[in-house]
């Protein structure tokens, strides 16, 4: 999508054979690209998150794998880059899935092969996320422009955290039917949860909204039920970092309880997601997905710009209070109007995900 009108990726090869990323600890008050030279260097974007968003650690988990066999390329490497980089953040299916389909394609190959064919392959993956979110935004916009011939007004869409472009290659999951439906003329406004503790919703998505003229408001989480009793939300649309057989949805910490209030307000709540966050070995998702717990450090203290327009970071929590960090929940598929993929909109439910599967 586009900075100050120049087009931008979250994370781009580069011609001497690196790759960039922009890191994303630092906006929106700097914008600092990152170059990323080794496997190592690839699991620290991913772990420190400046590269996050189911789909764009994946691409850069694979991006890892071909910087790896650049530099060794055996069968003992090939496992020890695999299994480091898919330990790198434990709850979005994404990123084990890209490092699995690097492990699978690179083992049968001679060592000598591997850096070319992880390279390609990681590009392939890069290429397919922008196609995927450009098709889930041409799904998603039919949803928008329903409900705006319905109600011959704006359309209010309240999301939360950040599964806009920034999460993905290009285009997002979430905010992709949102760019989609502005750049067909559909009025349109979002509600941007702030996204407590990391604020991806305050930095991130308040940040490329802006970059695109989109209007919409930053709210504190904890708004989105009183919006939604009082007629000011027509659609939520989230991103995911995991679905389950049964069309369960793990998200960022705080989806749950927006579903609840979506649920009790009759406000279709939809899912955007790729196919690949799909993961069919797992039915319940309250039992058997594994929600990351990140450092207490994220909830006691933040970081923000002094009027003095330096960037720092201060305690918020009195010294001695423990804090606890659950960075996902899991929004049972009862509570979700529908998901929102490549293949079109799916009904939340084992049938109907298996059906879109065959497609
Ligand atoms: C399009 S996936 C976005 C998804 O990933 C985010 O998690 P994080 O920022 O911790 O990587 C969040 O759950 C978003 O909904």
């Amino acid at each position: 999508m586009k900075i100050n009108n120049i087009p931008y990726r979250t994370i781009w090869p580069t011609a001497d054979g690196a790759v960039e990323i922009i890191d994303q600890t630092r906006l929106p008050h700097e914008f600092v690209t990152v170059r990323l030279e080794s496997m190592r260097d690839a699991e620290f974007a991913i772990r420190s998150m400046q590269v996050r968003g189911a789909p764009l650690i994946g691409v850069a988990a694979a991006y890892g794998v071909a910087l790896s066999m650049k530099h060794h390329a055996t069968d003992a490497a090939l496992k020890a880059t695999c299994d480091m980089l898919a330990k790198a953040r434990p709850t979005a299916v994404n990123l084990s899935w890209a490092v699995e389909r690097m492990r699978a394609l690179l083992l049968p190959l001679q060592a000598c092969e591997r850096a070319d064919a992880a390279w390609l392959e990681a590009g392939r993956i890069a290429e397919q996320d922008v196609k995927i979110n450009q098709a889930i935004g041409r799904h998603g916009r039919e949803h928008i422009q329903v409900i705006h011939l319905e109600k011959g007004d704006t359309v209010n869409i309240l999301t939360h955290c950040n599964a806009g472009w920034l999460a993905t290659v290009d285009w997002g999951t979430a905010l992709a039917p949102v760019y989609t439906a502005f750049e067909a003329g559909i009025p349109l406004h979002v509600w941007v949860d702030e996204t407590r503790p990391r604020n991806q919703g305050a930095s991130l998505t308040a940040w490329e909204l802006a970059q695109h003229g989109i209007p919409h408001t930053v709210i504190v989480d904890n708004a989105g039920g009183h919006l939604m009793q009082h007629g000011l939300v027509d659609m939520v649309i989230v991103g995911c970092d995991r679905v389950t057989a049964h069309g369960d949805v793990c998200n960022k910490i705080g989806t749950y309880l927006k579903a609840l209030a979506a649920f009790d307000n009759g406000v279709p709540f939809y899912v955007a997601m790729p196919i690949s966050t799909l993961d069919l070995t797992l039915l319940d998702g309250v039992l058997e997905i594994p929600i990351e717990e990140r450092e207490q450090e994220e909830v006691t203290h933040v970081s923000g710009l002094c009027d003095d327009g330096q960037v720092r970071r201060v305690r918020l929590t009195p010294e001695g209070s423990k804090a606890a960090n659950y960075g996902f929940d899991v929004t049972p598929a009862r509570l979700v109007t529908g998901l929102i993929t490549e293949r079109g909109v799916v009904a939340a439910n084992t049938a109907a995900i298996l059906a879109a599967l065959a497609d």
